[in-house]
């Protein structure tokens, strides 16, 4: 049985309304930079129920309503799941990714926010399967590597979100890109997973203008290294 919003604590309701108004604004993001057509993709972030015991199986998510338009989209109508996919409050159905982002949060405890996209040349390379290669400082910077491809993945169960976790497990890319699919991101909260998608899509494309030109020289492992550290840790401060 799933409980409803309102069994739970004052302090996790709470927490629910900041983050649909997080999550709704996040939205706009998606067309803003040229990331999706229609309602060609979604974002969600964790709700921790505890923040002082952080993430946790009794977590929920919020995310979009599934074909809801951008524009349409405002912080009520947000979903709330709960970690198994599950309605917890919502006017409508949640995206039809939902399953993927919950498999996300379960299984990687360090990941606050999921995006999923069909950006147009993320995509083109995952309808060919091809990872992105690693021959620019700002993938160095912010994937620390190649952008990996994942496996074929039919939509409606665990398999788009076993595909993302097993194969980010291994990289430090916060991108994947679902072969013949697309791609999905992650990051500690929302906005670091949709500029992850901004990111992934801004050096696909440079790096298909780049192929056309020829060859892409690489940047040696020690390099990407040395960039991705610097970024991750001082870029910013
Ligand atoms: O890729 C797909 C469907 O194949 C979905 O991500 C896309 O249509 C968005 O669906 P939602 O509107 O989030 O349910």
């Amino acid at each position: 049985m799933t409980a409803q919003l309102d069994t739970y604590p004052q302090a996790v309701r709470d927490a629910v309304a900041r983050t649909r108004e997080v999550v709704s604004a996040l939205h706009a993001e998606l067309p803003r930079w040229g990331l999706v057509v229609w309602t060609a993709g979604n974002v969600s972030q964790r709700v921790v129920v505890d923040p002082a015991a952080g993430p946790g199986e009794h977590d929920l998510l919020v995310i979009k309503p599934s074909g809801v338009t951008y524009d349409e989209l405002t912080p009520e109508a947000m979903v709330v799941c709960d970690l198994d996919g599950e309605l917890v409050d919502g006017e409508r159905s949640p995206s039809s990714d939902t399953a993927a982002h919950a498999y996300v949060y379960r299984n990687m405890p360090e990941v606050g926010g999921v995006v999923h996209t069909h950006s147009t040349y993320a995509t083109a390379w995952a309808a060919r399967g091809e990872e992105v290669p690693c021959v620019l400082t700002m993938m160095a910077d912010e994937f620390g590597g190649p952008i990996p491809i994942g496996p074929f993945a039919l939509i409606g169960d665990d398999s788009i979100g076993r595909g993302i976790v097993e194969t980010l497990r291994g990289s430090r890319s916060p991108a994947v890109l679902m072969r013949n699919h697309g791609p999905f991101t992650i990051g500690k909260d929302a906005k670091a997973a949709v500029k992850a998608a901004v990111m992934c899509e801004e050096v696909a494309r440079t790096i298909h203008v780049a192929r056309q030109l020829g060859e892409p020289l690489p940047i040696a492992q020690a390099d990407v290294d040395s960039l991705y550290d610097r970024y991750q840790n001082v870029y910013g401060r």
